[in-house]
């Protein structure tokens, strides 16, 4: 239970929270998709358009498996919880928050954003469509779940803090 793993749809927030939360909880960070990025040397769409989608998810899984560090927080991709065995591995490694965002909120927040090729690939009503088809993923993998709704990313970012120090004990 060392680490702190973000779960969520794109856009509900996981890095921007991710990253105030490692400086609340004096934690080291890391977003999973860069941590990607970094070890392919590609961008997350390049991965998409030259591989494949089912190649990205088995990095997603091969990142899960290989990963070293405790007492750490790590934002993971919106797909994540697609594969059992990461669902298994995260909830055996650590504590999994699910930031729960309202998807009027998400679309707004996404649908412009070249980075993410689901989004590019799709309508709004294909992307929605995922949203609750994964919703019940992000339920059942997740320790906590914090609707974000009407929240600033500093009360979300303290609301989790106070989460993890009371599931820790402290
Ligand atoms: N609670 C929030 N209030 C306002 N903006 C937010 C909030 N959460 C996330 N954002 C913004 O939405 C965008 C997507 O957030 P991001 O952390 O990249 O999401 P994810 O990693 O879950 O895909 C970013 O521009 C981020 O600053
Ligand atoms: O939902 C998904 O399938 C994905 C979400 C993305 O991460 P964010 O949730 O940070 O956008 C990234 O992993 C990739 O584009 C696939
Ligand atoms: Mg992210």
């Amino acid at each position: 239970m060392n680490r702190i793993y973000l779960i969520g749809f794109m856009g509900c927030g996981k890095s921007a929270v991710g990253r105030r939360l490692s400086f609340l909880l004096k934690l080291p960070f890391y977003d999973m998709d860069k941590e990607i990025v970094r070890q392919t040397g590609k961008t997350i769409p390049e991965i998409f358009e030259q591989h494949g989608e089912e190649y990205f998810r088995g990095l997603e899984t091969q990142f899960l498996q290989n990963f070293k560090n405790d007492h750490c927080i790590i934002s993971t991709g919106g797909g994540v919880t697609m594969r059992k065995a990461n669902q298994k591995i995260m909830r055996n490694t650590g504590l999994v928050l699910f930031l729960d965002a309202p998807f009027r909120e998400i679309w707004r927040r996404i649908h412009r954003d070249p980075n993410r090729p689901i989004v590019r690939r799709s309508t709004r009503e294909e992307i929605e469509g995922l949203h609750k088809d994964r919703y019940r993923d992000y339920k059942q993998t997740a320790h906590i779940t914090i609707r974000t709704e009407f929240r600033t990313l500093r009360q979300i970012t303290q609301y989790a803090a106070f989460q993890v120090n009371r599931l820790k004990g402290e």
